[in-house]
């Protein structure tokens, strides 16, 4: 299924509107023309603009009645503005893709008075084309627009599909808010490095290195990760030491205590 003929509209072009623009473009999968992008911030617009060379406004209802495809890129908290004006105007639209965290296919349908909608969950990783997204849809999207709605999310990386909405709730706090997580302990990492004495340069080059690196052999190995952990870990040695810390720090309860907290405030954001 091709975008021949298909205008996108993207309501809100901040930093994951962009990164599916991008995605698309450099896929080739529509031309700069095919897209045009609404944003109420004059900054975003102009950015995004002269990036991409897409038609940008700041009429969400002009972007939307020149599409057949909208994708819905505004924060949670903006869904009950942006909704209303669209209610009953936008019966033309084919496919409507909300990438918006806790926001659920009912809200949307209702919200738009149009069934065709499909709910992704992105991550930031897809502005170089490394994100990883799960989507659903409601029963009412065809097959046709099913297949492009992969074909947009897999310009951004992976996409997986999951026959239940509430999947969505759980990868938004596993892999779309995971970045964050992971950005953290890198940071915590490399400030450890520049505490025992390196400069935060070589701090910073040791640990990247050594993420992506490590993440690069367990992809490659496809072994579990307890087994790569144990290959490092010397009877009595440094590894050991480190890892009983980590342990006593209570590191696996606050990772799985930190993600349910996540996903329970995605539920929330859902309620409205
Ligand atoms: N940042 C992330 O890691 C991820 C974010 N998401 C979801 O993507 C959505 C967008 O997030 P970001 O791109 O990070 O936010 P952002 O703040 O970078 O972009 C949102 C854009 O919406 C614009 N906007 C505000 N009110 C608007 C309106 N009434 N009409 C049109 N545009 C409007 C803003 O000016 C801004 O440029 C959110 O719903 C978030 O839950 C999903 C996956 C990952
Ligand atoms: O923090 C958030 O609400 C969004 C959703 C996933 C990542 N960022």
């Amino acid at each position: 299924m091709s975008f021949e003929g298909k205008t996108i509209a993207f309501i809100g072009a901040g930093v994951m509107g962009s990164a599916i623009i991008g995605g698309l473009l450099k896929k080739k999968l529509v031309v700069p023309e095919q897209i045009i992008a609404s944003d109420p911030n004059e900054q975003a617009r102009q950015a995004i603009a002269s990036q991409y060379g897409i038609q940008v406004t700041d009429d969400n209802m002009e972007a939307a009645k020149q599409a057949q495809i909208m994708v819905l890129c505004v924060k949670p908290q903006f869904m009950g503005k942006v909704l209303p004006p669209f209610y009953g105007e936008v019966a033309h639209l084919e496919m409507v893709v909300s990438i918006a965290a806790g926001v659920t296919l009912k809200t949307i349908e209702e919200g738009l008075a149009n069934m065709n909608v499909v709910r992704a969950m992105p991550n930031t990783p897809a502005q170089i084309g490394e994100g990883i997204s799960v989507w659903t849809c409601a029963p009412e999207v065809g097959e046709d627009q099913r297949a492009q709605a992969q074909q947009i999310l897999e310009a951004m990386g992976q996409a997986i599909y999951v026959d239940d909405e509430k999947y969505l709730d759980m990868a938004t706090a596993l892999s779309g808010s995971g970045p964050a997580y992971l950005f953290l302990f890198i940071e915590a990492w490399i400030d450890a490095g520049v505490k025992m004495g390196f400069s935060r340069a070589i701090a910073e080059a040791l640990v990247k290195q050594t993420v992506s690196g490590s993440t690069a052999y367990l992809n490659h190995t496809g072994a579990h990760p307890t087994v790569l952990r144990n290959q490092v870990t010397s009877p009595g040695g440094t590894t050991a030491a480190g890892l009983y810390e980590l342990e006593r720090g209570g590191l696996r309860t606050a990772v799985a205590d930190a993600v349910w907290a996540a996903y329970k405030r995605s539920q929330e954001l859902g309620e409205g």
